[in-house]
């Protein structure tokens, strides 16, 4: 453990019980927290019953209110939540539900970016064209609440490299990678094809292999 990093603790712990549209259900133990260095209100579930030597699966899943809330199919957001809460649920850890809107450009900058990649840019190019950096994420405060949680080694359900690297840079221990489903849909196929050519995202997708 990175002894460098701010310790935060547990401010709240409710029960919350998790029902989806599909009738999917699962008990979630939510945490809410102080001192986390960004300041935000970023949520912990912890999902399901882990065994004390079990190795905990963890999701570190970015804030999209039009993919997590509304079901844009502009994203693979929506679909990977409702696989990380099952996932982890079956197999115990957590999920952390971090505000990270827009991958970090907040809500209307994302909005003004997809107007620019209509008119052709990509994901990232149209972050820029905003003067806004192309990726503004920084997982301190994720690392923080996984300390406070004392879940210090686990697996990470991710396709991104720069999570794990992130994560590992400041302390805590990675021990696999575990990858998403793959969510493509003709709406989302140019955006998954950048994440894999422009940041390293390790997503199989059939669809363009032609
Ligand atoms: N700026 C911007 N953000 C987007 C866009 N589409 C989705 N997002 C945001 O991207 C974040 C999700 O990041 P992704 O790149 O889909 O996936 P990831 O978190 O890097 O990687 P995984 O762990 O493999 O899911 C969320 O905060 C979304 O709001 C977009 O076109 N522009
Ligand atoms: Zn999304």
């Amino acid at each position: 453990m990175d002894t460098t990093l701010t310790k935060a603790t547990v401010r709240t712990r409710v029960d919350i019980p998790l029902r989806f549209a599909d009738g999917f259900e699962a008990a979630a133990e939510v945490y809410t927290f102080e001192g986390l260095v960004d300041g935000r209100e970023h949520l912990a579930l912890v999902l399901g019953d882990p065994a004390p030597d079990a190795v905990p699966l963890v999701r570190m899943h970015s804030e999209c209110l039009t993919g997590d809330v509304f079901g844009s199919a502009r994203c693979d957001c929506g679909p990977q939540l409702r696989e990380a809460v099952e996932r982890i649920a079956e197999r115990g850890g957590v999920l952390l539900y971090l505000r990270q809107e827009g991958r970090g450009i907040g809500l209307y900058n994302k909005l003004d970016a997809y107007a620019l990649q209509d008119a052709g840019l990509d994901t990232y190019e149209a972050n820029t064209a905003l003067g806004l950096p192309e990726d503004g994420r920084d997982y301190t405060a994720a690392a923080q609440m996984l300390a406070a949680l004392g879940v210090e080694s686990f697996d990470l359900l991710t396709n991104n490299p720069d999570k794990v690297r992130q994560l590992r840079d400041l302390g805590l221990t990675v021990a696999e990678t575990v990858g998403t489903g793959v969510f493509a849909t003709d709406a989302n196929v140019r955006y998954l094809k950048a994440k894999v050519e422009r940041t390293g995202h390790d997503i199989a997708l059939p669809a363009l292999a032609a």
